[in-house]
């Protein structure tokens, strides 16, 4: 009585793929596992099967994520994998965090095929040029209106696709010129880049920045998903981690001012320019892919290769 209730805890809280691990162990146990007075063994049924559902971590989710941070430059990080193909995506990977990416899909056993840019960022330099080089398969994605180099082009209203989870891309513009809103409506997610922040938003004074667009972006594009739907900003500067549509309709300073208040405060914002504006742009423009020395100088180069 006992084991089987265990064995119905661990379906409850793992739902299908485990059952299906389950069906085929207890085959296997029932033909040759007996205990000493003649009864099938289940204890050691449910041992193989924990051993199985460790194999595949997360194979419970319906779409597997992990939002992963910077704390140089205050930017998020998000994997995205597929419970059943393992294909996966990183939204806007960090260079200098690349090996910290890949190793934790290497443990949830993900494929990263593809990097998905937001936009041109100008506070850090993206991680898909690295990417590219450490995995063959590896794609760089980014919008067409961004103007950079990719292998991957996306417009307004495109569906991505990656194992059997699709993307609608969603261009907001405002932040900069190409800015790029990714939904996965089936999971009621949607990765705002720096278009939206929490009780934020990106700023608009360089790379094609126009207040008046962001605020019809916002207003027309993100807003108008359903209220439930979890907002996962780009960067964060006090701690918080997601939001919803509802929340920031409510609560956002900025974007529940009217469009010409908007404006005028976005006129006003006298934020400093980002430290790594000048090494970010051009290498962003290539979604990475330029020399390490472009990127980290020389001299750390040098002791980048000390370090392996
Ligand atoms: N101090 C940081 C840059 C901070 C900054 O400007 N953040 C941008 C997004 S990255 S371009 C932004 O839009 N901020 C909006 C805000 O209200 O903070 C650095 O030197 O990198």
């Amino acid at each position: 009585m006992k084991m089987l209730g265990i064995l119905k805890h661990s379906i409850r809280y793992c739902r299908r793929p485990v059952a299906a691990n389950l069906q085929s162990t207890i085959g296997s146990t029932n033909s040759n596992k007996r205990t000493l007075d003649g009864q099938l063994d289940l204890r050691c049924t449910h041992v193989r099967h924990v051993h199985d559902d460790a194999k595949r971590v997360a194979e419970h989710e319906s779409v597997i994520f992990r939002q992963m941070f910077d704390g140089e430059t205050y930017t998020y990080t998000y994997l995205l994998g597929c419970p059943e193909t393992r294909a996966a995506i990183l939204i806007d990977p960090v260079y200098e965090m690349v090996d910290r990416d890949v190793k934790v899909a290497e443990e949830m056993e993900l494929d990263i095929i593809y990097g998905l840019n937001t936009h041109v960022h100008a506070d850090h330099v993206t991680g898909t040029g690295k990417l590219k080089e450490l995995l063959p398969r590896f794609k760089s994605v980014i919008s067409k209106s961004s103007g950079a180099k990719a292998d991957i082009h996306l417009e307004d209203g495109a569906e991505f696709k990656f194992g059997n989870q699709c993307i609608k891309c969603l261009s907001t513009p405002g932040h900069t010129g190409g800015c790029m809103t990714y939904v996965l409506p089936e999971h009621a997610m949607a990765f705002t880049g720096d278009a939206l922040l929490i009780r934020a938003c990106g700023r608009t004074d360089f790379q094609e920045g126009d207040s008046g667009k962001l605020y019809e972006s916002v207003w027309r594009k993100i807003f108008t998903l359903p209220n439930h739907f979890y907002l996962y900003p780009g960067h964060d500067y006090r701690g918080f981690s997601r939001t919803t549509v509802a929340e920031e309709k409510k609560f956002n300073p900025r974007l529940t001012l009217d469009k010409e208040k908007f404006v005028q405060f976005m006129k006003e914002l006298d934020l400093a320019y980002p430290k790594l504006i000048d090494k970010s742009l051009p290498a962003n423009l290539k979604c990475g892919e330029i020399s390490k020395e472009a990127i980290l100088g020389s001299e750390d180069v040098l002791s980048h290769m000390g370090n392996h």
